[in-house]
């Protein structure tokens, strides 16, 4: 069943198209991942995902069982977001914000939820730490707890492993990888990590200002596009 489909999409700053012509689309259960050099128009592109950017031609269609509220996001982390004065615990919970409505206090269900992802991400002996206290990758699990507060289909995450070392990053991606087969949750995530997009995802979209390969990694990997960005392995 498709969760989005992306049909002829575009984006554009101030007129000035930076991405065209995007066709692909996402299944329920689909580990995606993004690839491309720098400024070749993957933010641009979650941020059309993410509703936060409309496309200046084409559309993105969400599944109807799929609201934007129910999306589960983990974005590019800036120092202003390293040093948040939170414990951990909270950080986690305020990733069920979203779900709130009018509510203006947290719902037992809430808090049942981020208990959940708080145990599942194996951080629960940092519950009641300062988030900006933490290291790199500490700080990454909770934010990945956060974003799975939000969601039970889709994750979408913009270079999560940015800054981490090669052992907390693979920590990190098998992480990933099990709440993607394990959970059934579908992965959107943007990656300069070429060599482990290929390693767990299932397939691969590669943007150079547009579109120039969407499919099967297996097939990715034997294109000339994927052996060049590989760089010929
Ligand atoms: N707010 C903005 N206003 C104007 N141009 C922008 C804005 N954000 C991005 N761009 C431009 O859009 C293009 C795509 O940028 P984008 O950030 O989407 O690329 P990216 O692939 O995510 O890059 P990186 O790998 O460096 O994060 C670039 O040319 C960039 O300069």
């Amino acid at each position: 069943m498709s969760l989005l489909i992306c049909k002829d999409a575009s984006f554009a700053y101030e007129g000035h198209t930076v991405i065209s012509d995007l066709n692909f689309s996402v299944n329920s259960g689909d580990y995606l991942c993004i690839v491309g050099e720098n400024g070749s128009g993957k933010s641009t592109l979650i941020k059309g995902l993410l509703r936060l950017k409309v496309p200046q031609r084409g559309s993105i269609l969400m599944d109807e069982g799929l609201k934007s509220n129910e999306i589960g996001y983990l974005p590019q982390q800036t120092i202003v977001q390293k040093d948040f004065p939170a414990s951990v615990y909270e950080v986690i919970l305020s990733g069920r914000l979203s779900k709130m409505g009018i509510r203006p206090f947290y719902s037992k269900l809430d808090k049942t939820i981020a208990e959940e992802n708080l145990v599942l991400l194996g951080i629960e002996h940092l519950r009641n730490k300062c988030y900006r206290e933490l290291s790199g990758g500490q700080q990454q699990r909770v934010l990945l707890a956060r974003a799975l507060c939000a969601t039970q289909k889709l994750l979408i995450l913009d270079e999560p492993v940015a800054g981490l070392d090669p052992i907390v990053t693979q920590d990190l991606y098998k992480q990933i990888f099990k709440i993607n087969r394990e959970m059934g949750i579908a992965i959107i995530m943007v990656s300069h990590d070429v060599h482990s997009a290929v390693k767990y995802a299932d397939l691969i979209l590669h943007l150079k200002g547009q579109q120039i390969f969407f499919g099967k990694t297996s097939d990715y990997v034997k294109s000339s596009v994927g052996y060049g960005f590989l760089g010929g392995e």
